[in-house]
């Protein structure tokens, strides 16, 4: 999986590579990444990559030319290659979409600053617009490294044994149970004894029936992208009418 992120602050990208999960999956050349500076595509002595929109108002646009010869770069680079324009247009991003991008062969991420890209940009040369949520940013860099983090943990060989084995299709829908590590008393505030009674099948019961429990609280919406087995059913009428009582 190859990933081309175009953006006039590239250097906002290394730090974020040499990371963590992502880090080691370049190392292990299970993802390769690089950023072009638009800049770098531009004729004039100032390299200029944004002009005043047409229509007049405030603000300046992205100029076509430079985001164009940087697409034409980046896919001849990477052929096989979609081409993601970041931006609140987009359709929005969800762990149905990360599953979908993580089987292309390579992503070419095109950054929005200022007001926005040149329209014939988003005509011409886009295969795919996403969002990352419904509020106002200065840019689409970080909207690509959301992406980028959560396409690359979906590779093959980037999760670790320990990572890997945590995820499954139910972990990916529903809110996680809570998490506890030693000290067992931190500040008067115990460790549930399930978790301390070394009976597998009843600390997995726990954890399930928290989790599930968790999501219906907090993300009933989440349950709707996924059907409920009739044993999740009965853990929510049971918990539902253990309140009632
Ligand atoms: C109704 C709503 C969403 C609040 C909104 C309405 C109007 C403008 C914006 C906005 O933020 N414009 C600025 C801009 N944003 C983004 O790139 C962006 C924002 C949000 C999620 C994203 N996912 O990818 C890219 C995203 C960065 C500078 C270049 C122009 C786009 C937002």
């Amino acid at each position: 999986m190859e990933f081309t992120v175009l953006t006039i602050f590239p250097e906002m990208f290394p730090p974020f590579w040499e990371n963590g999960i992502i880090r080691r999956a370049i190392e292990q050349g299970i993802i390769s990444a690089s950023a072009i500076n638009i800049r770098d595509f531009t004729t004039d002595r100032h390299r200029t990559t944004d002009d005043r929109p047409y229509g007049g108002g405030c603000g300046m646009v992205m100029k076509p030319e430079p985001l164009a010869d940087a697409i034409r770069t980046a896919r001849a680079n990477a052929p096989s290659s979609k081409t993601v324009l970041m931006t609140p247009q987009g359709r929005p991003f969800n762990q149905r979409v990360a599953e979908e991008l993580s089987l292309v062969e390579g992503l070419i991420f095109v950054c929005g600053r200022y007001e926005g890209v040149d329209e014939r940009i988003c005509r011409h040369f886009i295969d795919d617009e996403i969002s990352i949520g419904d509020y106002v940013l200065t840019g689409g860099e970080l909207a690509s490294m959301i992406i980028m983090d959560a396409v690359t943990r979906l590779r093959p060989g980037a999760l670790g044994g320990e990572e890997s084995a945590a995820r499954d299709s139910f972990s990916e829908n529903v809110l996680e149970h809570a998490h506890y590590t030693r000290p067992r008393n931190f500040e008067g505030d115990e460790v549930p004894d399930v978790l301390l009674s070394g009976n597998h099948r009843e600390i997995e019961k726990w954890r399930l029936e928290t989790s599930l429990i968790r999501t219906f609280l907090k993300r009933p919406d989440l349950l709707r992208e996924r059907p409920l087995s009739p044993h999740e059913i009965n853990i929510l009428k049971n918990w539902c009418s253990d309140i009632e009582t």
